[in-house]
């Protein structure tokens, strides 16, 4: 009796499922600026190790910040690593310590693997944030800091649990002069639409990159997520220039 042939997907198929997790897509955020997705940027593989190690080597500490005048904990831990010289980060009050790139071996191979996946880019610092559950988060915001210049790119790739990435529009800059009060109420109403707000579930193993004016028009936030689902690391590279 022939022996049963276990049923694998053909050729194609599995050429149709390597594309799907290499896709690259990107949304065009309008007025020059866009995001990148790549899903399938690390193997899962390399992911779970570098999950690993970053999980257990990184130095993370979680910082008090200073928001609307109040000081708080930071709802995530962090760690920052930059070239030697650059001018410091300082963000809601706070100045991470900049640790040296030498230390985290693997964290220099990311970064190599994202100057490829970006021909061009050159990054020089790096902003890592350790998600220990559903309850860590990133409030609305920006990152705009003028040590970026004007039109920054920020290469995010993400480990772990997935979580929701969510980018609106800024609102825009209201005046009397450009919003006079007797404008129409069918105009006024246009404040929010659907073109407004963006969301990508950012999975393991993952590369997005917020480009041109993104970080001037637009803000982005990971929210809270109810459903537990372990441990989420991310590393944001940027260019102090
Ligand atoms: O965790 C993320 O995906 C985003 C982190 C972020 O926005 C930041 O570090 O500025
Ligand atoms: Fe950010």
């Amino acid at each position: 009796m022939p022996r049963i042939k276990r049923a694998t997907p053909s050729d194609t198929q599995q050429e149709a499922a390597e594309k799907v997790s290499d896709s690259v897509s990107t949304v065009d955020l309008g007025n020059g600026s866009d995001v990148v997705y790549m899903p399938g940027f690390l193997s899962a593989d390399d992911s779970w190790k570098y999950l690993d190690y970053l999980d257990q080597h990184i130095p993370w500490i979680r910082p008090t910040i200073r928001v609307f005048g109040r000081s708080c904990l930071q709802p995530r831990d962090t760690c920052y690593v930059a070239d030697a010289g650059l001018q410091e980060l300082v963000y809601s009050g706070y100045r991470p310590r900049a640790y040296s790139w030498d230390d985290y071996p693997p964290l220099k191979e990311i970064l190599e693997a994202v100057h490829k996946a970006l021909p061009g880019s050159k990054f020089n610092s790096l902003l890592l944030n350790r998600y220990k559950g559903g309850d860590d988060y990133v409030g609305w915001h920006a990152d705009d800091e003028k040590l970026y210049g004007s039109a920054p790119t920020i290469a995010s790739v993400s480990f772990g649990g997935e979580r929701e990435f969510l980018l609106k529009r800024r609102p825009a800059k209201t005046s009397k002069e450009k919003r006079p009060e007797d404008e129409p109420a069918s105009k006024r109403a246009k404040a929010t639409s659907p073109g407004d707000r963006q969301s990508f579930l950012l999975k393991h193993g993952s590369l997005l990159v917020m480009r041109g004016h993104t970080q001037r028009d637009w803000l982005h936030s990971v929210p809270k997520r109810a459903k537990l689902d372990g441990v989420r690391i991310n590393l944001t590279f940027r260019l102090v220039i």
